[in-house]
Formats: structure tokens, C-alpha cells, sequence
């Protein structure tokens, strides 16, 4: 089943000769509970396009569709919230709160959107993502691994129906970045997820099930992986 499509997208940024086609026409169908990543080089309008997706950035023309609904045609009430239902968000600077700790950090998105704890479902995540000893930690004492990893399980916590990662082991070193990428799929396999990622690094999309390539705003190439 189709989950997200994306239909003749452009998105143009600046005026007259400050013009930037960051992306030129995008024609996508994302499949539900798949792991795609988007490669290309720098500028290559790769993060212009999950915005888009995302519904962060509106487009100067096409359409994004979220489980049949269209994102820019919803008033802006309507799209936070769908946001926060059904989507969830990794960065490469983690962006979490320093104030809180790790269990907060994760529950939050929940709490901001009135909604109750799965505490049993948030348990098996934070075991998932071998944080059950960093539950009560704050963030400064956590490595970059494991913040992102917090990051994740902050993403799931509130069972969106797609996660979408921009460089996420983009600020991690090999090793860590290696283990946060194993993680991020090991549970996006458990619970059927489907995630979205950013990388210009081709050993990080090697665990995604299908890889686009961006160059100069378009997709140049679009292959399925064999994945376990
Ligand atoms: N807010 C903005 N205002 C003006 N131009 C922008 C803006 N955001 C992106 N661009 C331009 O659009 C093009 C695509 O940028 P984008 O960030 O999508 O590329 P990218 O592939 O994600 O790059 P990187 O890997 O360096 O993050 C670039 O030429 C960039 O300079």
C-alpha cells in the first residue's frame, strides 16, 4: 500500500537571479513500512524534498499526499496536527530538551499532544534502543549515540505512520553511526514502520529497502535493495 505519494513537486527558493530550483519535478509513491533513503550530493536538493514530504515546506507547485490526505490543502491547524499524529522527526542535532531527562525527552510529543502513554510500548522502545540504563539520565550525559538513539525512540513514541530522518548520523562518528542506523532499522522491522532518511553517506543507505538519488533537484536513480 501506498503511504505517502508526492506528485509533480517543484519547489523554488530566491528571485530573479538569486533563483534556486531546489526541486524541479518530483513524481514519488512511498510504500507502507518500507525504509527509503535519499542520497546525492550537497545542494542536491535532498533535504528540500523531505521537507516537502514532510510538510514543512510547502511547494510552488504538485502535491503530497499522506494516506490519501493532501497536505497543502488543509489549513495550518489541521497539518500541525496531523504532524504530530502521525509523523515522527529525526535531525542530525538531535534536538532534544536539556532541561528534561530521557524518559521525558521521549514522552513529550505524547504529552504536548494531550494524548495517553503507551508505558509498555515506550518500555520496549527504550529496551529496543539499549537505553533502559539512560531511562533517568539527563541529556549532557549521554554520548551522541545515544542521543540519537533517544531521538529515535522520541520519534516512535507516539507511533507516527512515517518517521522521517534528515542526517541523522550526520553529527556520530562511524561507530556510532553505524549502531544508531542498525537500531533505527532493527525497529523499524519490529513495528512496520516507514522511514524516510537523508544521507550523503552511501554505507548508511545501504540498510535502506530502496535508494533515490537527487541530482540537481531531480531523481536520477531509484533502486530497490535486497534486505533482509
Ligand atoms: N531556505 C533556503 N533559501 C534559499 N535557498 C535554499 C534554501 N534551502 C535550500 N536552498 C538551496 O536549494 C538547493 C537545495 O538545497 P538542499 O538543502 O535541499 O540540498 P541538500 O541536498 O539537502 O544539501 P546538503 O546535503 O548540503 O544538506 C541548494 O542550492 C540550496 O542552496
Amino acid at each position: 500500500m501506498i503511504i505517502l505519494e508526492g506528485k509533480n513537486l517543484r519547489k523554488t527558493y530566491g528571485y530573479a537571479e538569486n533563483k534556486v530550483d531546489a526541486i524541479k519535478n518530483i513524481s514519488i509513491e512511498i510504500e507502507e513500512g518500507s525504509f527509503v533513503a535519499v542520497v546525492g550530493t550537497s545542494g542536491s536538493g535532498k533535504s528540500t524534498l523531505l521537507h516537502v514530504l514532510a510538510g514543512l515546506v510547502k511547494p510552488n507547485a504538485g502535491k503530497v499526499y499522506l494516506q490519501g490526505e493532501s497536505l497543502y490543502d488543509m489549513n495550518d491547524d489541521r497539518l500541525t496536527r496531523l504532524r504530530r499524529r502521525k509523523m515522527g522527526f529525526v535531525f542530525q542535532f538531535f534536538n532534544l530538551i536539556t532541561t528534561h531527562n530521557v524518559i521525558e525527552n521521549i514522552v513529550l510529543p505524547i504529552h504536548l499532544d494531550n494524548r495517553q502513554v503507551d508505558e509498555e510500548y515506550v518500555d520496549e522502545i527504550i529496551d529496543l534502543l539499549k537505553l533502559k540504563e539512560k531511562k533517568y539520565a539527563f541529556i549532557h550525559e549521554l554520548s551522541g549515540g545515544q542521543q540519537q538513539r533517544v531521538a529515535i525512540a522520541r520519534a516512535l513514541a507516539s507511533k507516527p505512520a512515517i518517521i522521517f530522518a534528515d542526517e541523522p548520523t550526520g553529527n556520530l562518528d562511524a561507530k556510532s553511526s553505524q549502531e544508531v542506523i542498525q537500531l533505527l532499522k532493527i525497529v523499524q522491522r519490529k513495528y512496520h514502520e516507514t522511514v524516510i532518511m537523508v544521507t550523503h553517506d552511501e554505507m548508511i543507505a545501504n540498510v535502506a529497502d530502496r535508494i533515490l538519488r537527487i541530482e540537481d533537484g531531480q531523481i536520477i536513480q531509484d533502486t530497490a535493495q535486497k534486505n533482509e
